[in-house]
């Protein structure tokens, strides 16, 4: 417990080193969260994918592979409030972005299978904490930046982004304030997020997009990739992060159309199809810039086996194409 206290405090001040040197190692990182919605299943997602050989192929990609198990994310506390289990989210979250940050500590590539978006709050904070340079490419039907009272729902998968962005006033927490502390010194700028695959936002996060575009966000939907074709979309997006530092992914299946990724809590129809998601992750592999990749919302609960299926094997083969495999 000391040593990894000192360690996330050296790779903190210190951050860790960048690019990623030779060998190239991933850590793989469960994030079995559940209750940042309120559909069962979602926490089996990290077994799921180990389970269809998620190590392996990676293995195959010529990294090294540790895989780190799963971060125990439950807490006995919890709190009633507006962010349904704040309590549960808050410290959850933060013995994740304290794993992820060893991990990018060790100079590893960071890969989180989550669980509910909601793990995004320690993913991207740990990042940022280890490399505070980072941008982030949030892949996602949705645009999680609700905050407690702005979310029609009380769900904290829905409200990542607003934490990270600090849009998120602590009077709105009220007693449960308090386990989201150590997200104080966490502080993404809107121009460095960039969002693809946008097609259900609610009426107040409308508002909160379009003022996080004039502050110099990135901001798509699926009516530009309709328009300008995904080649045009991503390539604007990475345009827009710069050309150097390192990348976060932060990839929710539900950005992927119902069709092939019909095993997720939130699915919405006219989303990315097989080739333009794939498409999007050789894209960032080929920036040579990821650092770290989190795969979110796969339930298998809620599709037939095939179905469920069909969308854990898509989640492992864009983690494949993230980490560098080609077609040719
Ligand atoms: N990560 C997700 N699937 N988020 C869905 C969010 C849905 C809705 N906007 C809400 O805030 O409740
Ligand atoms: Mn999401
Ligand atoms: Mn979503």
């Amino acid at each position: 417990m000391i040593r990894g206290t000192a360690l996330l405090r050296q790779a903190t001040r210190a951050f860790a080193s960048w690019p990623l040197a030779a060998p190239r190692t991933v850590s793989i990182i469960g994030a079995p969260q559940q209750f940042g919605q309120p559909r069962g299943g979602v926490e089996n997602a990290p077994k799921l994918l180990r389970q269809a050989g998620l190590a392996e192929t990676v293995a195959n990609l010529d990294w090294r592979v540790n895989d780190e198990g799963d971060v125990d994310m439950q807490t006995t506390q919890d709190v009633a409030g507006p962010l349904r289990h704040a309590a549960q989210i808050g410290h959850g979250s933060r013995k994740l972005m304290e794993a992820c940050v060893k991990a990018h500590a060790r100079g590893n590539f960071v890969l989180t299978l989550g669980g509910d978006h909601s793990v995004a709050l320690g993913t991207v904070s740990a990042a940022l904490k280890a490399r505070p340079s980072t941008k982030v490419l949030w892949v996602d039907a949705h645009a999680d930046c609700n905050s407690p009272s702005t979310s029609p729902s009380g769900n904290a998968h829905g409200m990542p982004l607003a934490f990270l962005l600090k849009l998120v006033q602590s009077s709105e927490l009220g007693t449960a304030s308090s386990a989201f502390a150590w997200l104080d010194d966490v502080r993404l700028a809107p121009q460095n997020l960039a969002f693809v695959g946008l097609r259900d936002v609610d009426a107040e996060e409308r508002k909160i997009l379009l003022r996080l575009r004039e502050r110099g966000a990135f901001v798509s939907t699926m009516h530009d990739v309709d328009r300008r074709g995904i080649g045009h979309v991503v390539d604007t997006a990475l345009d827009h992060l710069g050309d150097d530092g390192p990348l976060h992914c932060s990839f929710d299946v539900d950005s992927c159309d119902p069709l092939i990724a019909p095993a997720t809590g939130t699915a919405v129809r006219g989303g990315l199809t097989y080739r333009e998601a794939h498409f999007l992750c050789e894209a960032l592999a080929a920036t040579g810039r990821l650092g770290s990749l989190d795969v979110v919302e796969v339930n298998s609960a809620l599709a037939d086996p095939v179905g469920a299926k069909a969308t854990v094997d898509l989640a492992a083969g864009l983690v494949a194409s993230a980490l560098g495999a080609v077609i040719l």
